[in-house]
């Protein structure tokens, strides 16, 4: 040891003993499998035990949502922040990894739509929603106009994680989402959620391995 402060340092370890304190300190009674290593990466990436008291999945969804990526499906992020958060060497079949926000067409969309960059950028995922996976971990209005969307006739995805954050519309958004039914979802009910939680999700899903 160098310094003189006494910290570990092996990467490897700190992972073992985070996720050894989350599984003391956190009630996963709901939880098994893959699902439940869904709940503790997504603590892991907050910091915050009692999540697990907040996180609504359906029946089916880790499976339908790790079988997706097993089969090649593209994941559809609302924001780079999320994009940016996916371990690319979990991702079990090279996935590809989209966000739309940044296309040119987006400012002229959200004008034309009357509503944000976020919601407008949905729009430009129409040819690859079939048996995606989907990931919103910032912008409510994303996840609203992705269920408009799939009112409107858009394809299903496999499988949606739904966490954005926030005060306004985070939410509501999430409980419209959890009501909705149609597809396998992931939601944190309230205003928690977040990029980092969003990539942990995927994360956990890409790999058997922790
Ligand atoms: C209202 C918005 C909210 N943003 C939040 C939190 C964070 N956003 C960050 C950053 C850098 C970005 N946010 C945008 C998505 C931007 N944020 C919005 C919008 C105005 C509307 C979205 C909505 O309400 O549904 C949205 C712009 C838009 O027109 O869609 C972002 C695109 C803004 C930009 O840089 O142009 C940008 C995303 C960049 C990316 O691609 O990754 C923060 C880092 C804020 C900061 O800079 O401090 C932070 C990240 C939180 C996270 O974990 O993702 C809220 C709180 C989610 C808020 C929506 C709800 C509310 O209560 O206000």
């Amino acid at each position: 040891m160098s310094g003189r402060y006494d910290y570990e340092r092996d990467g490897a370890a700190i992972y073992r003993a985070s996720f050894a304190i989350i599984r003391a300190e956190a009630d996963l009674a709901r939880f098994s499998g893959a699902a439940e290593r869904v709940v503790v990466r997504m603590i892991h990436a907050c910091g915050m035990t009692d999540l697990s008291q907040d996180v609504d999945m359906s029946g089916g969804f880790a499976e339908a949502a790790a079988a997706a990526l097993r089969r090649g499906a593209p994941i559809l992020c609302d924001a780079r922040m999320v994009a940016n958060g996916i371990t690319r060497a979990r991702l079990p079949a090279g996935n590809e990894v989209v966000c739309t926000l940044d296309d040119p067409r987006v400012p002229a969309l959200a004008e034309k739509i009357g509503n944000t960059r976020t919601a407008a950028a949905m729009e430009l995922w129409r040819a690859r929603l079939a048996g995606s996976l989907v990931v919103v971990g910032n912008a409510p209005t994303a996840l609203f106009r992705l269920l408009e969307m799939l009112d409107e006739g858009a394809p299903l995805p496999a499988a949606i994680i739904g966490i954005p954050v926030g005060f306004v519309g985070a939410a509501e958004s999430k409980a419209a989402l959890a009501a909705d039914g149609r597809v396998p979802h992931l939601v944190v009910h309230g205003r928690r959620g977040g990029s980092a939680m969003a990539a942990a999700a995927v994360n956990a899903l890409a790999s058997d391995s922790e």
